[in-house]
């Protein structure tokens, strides 16, 4: 049985917490049960010995594993990751995703991807990264009594995200401690407005539109503060031709919406400017959470 999650990129600029969307970096995970435990992984993570052991997939898996079968069975896991840590790539939503999937598919129940991503809302109660992991596309994503609520737009084959990757790890909760704790009114609906507009704008498949649109008064610049050479991603980025260029997520990753006839244009000149940072044109991802039997 193999289980796939793709990376996932949040908040889109205002849409803080609503908006995200799917990019072709997956992380992959085969499973059989067995007499002993074991786990091996490649790729990201594969040098890091915590990982070998009660990670969070494995806690994830056995909660529902147990809770579905009432029964204790070992489970042979190999890992294969793309999706980066802690850098804004929605690697914990993948993780998540990943590992209820898998636990029902172990158990030999099959639900809907809607419940899956229910589950998936007790690990991350914020609904903009675990929606297009397992949905794939762009998401706009709200909760109401503890379930999500979102509406899907499949994104064309012409435009391509370019994405710049920084070394430093940025971790999710930590990095919401330096938000504000409150915002003006003249701000909030700055970002409400913004937001509808992004979201009438990838609906509509008005991409010129998005510059305007995805701008932020929340969360980008406090966290941006943190790892300064971001704001020159964005200028380059922008003056490059791209479409929109925003904090993925919580960060450290920038992520930048092109046109696919710009995308080597636009990537080369970000790995001539910023030669310490990984730099990656990847397809958007359309399908989400994908299971294998
Ligand atoms: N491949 C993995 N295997 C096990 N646990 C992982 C894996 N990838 C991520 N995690 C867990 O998720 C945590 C990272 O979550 P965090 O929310 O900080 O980053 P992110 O999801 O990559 O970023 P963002 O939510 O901003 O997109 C790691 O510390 C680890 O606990
Ligand atoms: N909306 C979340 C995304 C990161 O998981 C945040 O910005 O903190």
């Amino acid at each position: 049985m193999t289980i796939s999650v793709p990376a996932t990129s949040a908040n889109l600029g205002p849409g803080f917490d609503t908006l995200g969307l799917a990019v072709d970096l997956r992380n992959r995970v085969e499973f059989h049960p067995s007499k002993f435990f074991s786990v091996s992984i490649k790729g990201e993570g594969e040098n890091n010995p915590r990982l070998k052991g009660n990670n969070l997939f494995i806690s994830i898996f056995n909660e529902h594993y147990t809770r579905l079968t009432k029964k204790k069975q070992n489970f042979k896991f190999s890992f294969y990751n793309q999706i980066p840590m802690s850098r804004g790539l929605g690697s914990s939503s993948a993780v998540i995703v990943s590992a209820v999937a898998s636990a029902h598919e172990a158990a030999g129940i099959r639900v809907s991807k809607r419940r899956i991503l229910n589950h998936a809302l007790v690990y991350e109660p914020h609904p903009d990264n675990i929606t297009p992991a397992v949905m794939g596309g762009f998401n706009v994503a709200t909760i109401e009594k503890n379930k999500v609520f979102s509406q899907k737009k499949h994104l064309p084959d012409y435009l391509k995200a370019v994405v710049v990757i920084p070394n430093k790890q940025m971790n999710t909760a930590k990095s919401r401690t330096i938000l504000p704790k409150s915002y003006s009114k003249e701000n909030a609906i700055y970002n409400l407005s913004h937001t509808a507009l992004t979201v009438a704008a990838f609906f509509n498949e008005d991409w010129e539109m998005l510059k305007l649109a995805a701008q932020d008064r929340f969360h980008q610049k406090a966290r941006m503060k943190t790892l300064p050479e971001l704001f020159s991603v964005q200028k380059v980025a922008y003056e490059s031709g791209a479409l929109m260029s925003t904090l993925s997520g919580s960060g450290s990753t920038f992520f930048s919406l092109v046109y696919d006839d710009d995308s080597a244009m636009i990537a080369n000149r970000l790995r001539q400017k910023f030669p310490d940072f990984g730099v990656k044109v990847l397809d958007f991802d359309n399908s989400g959470l994908i299971i294998e039997r």
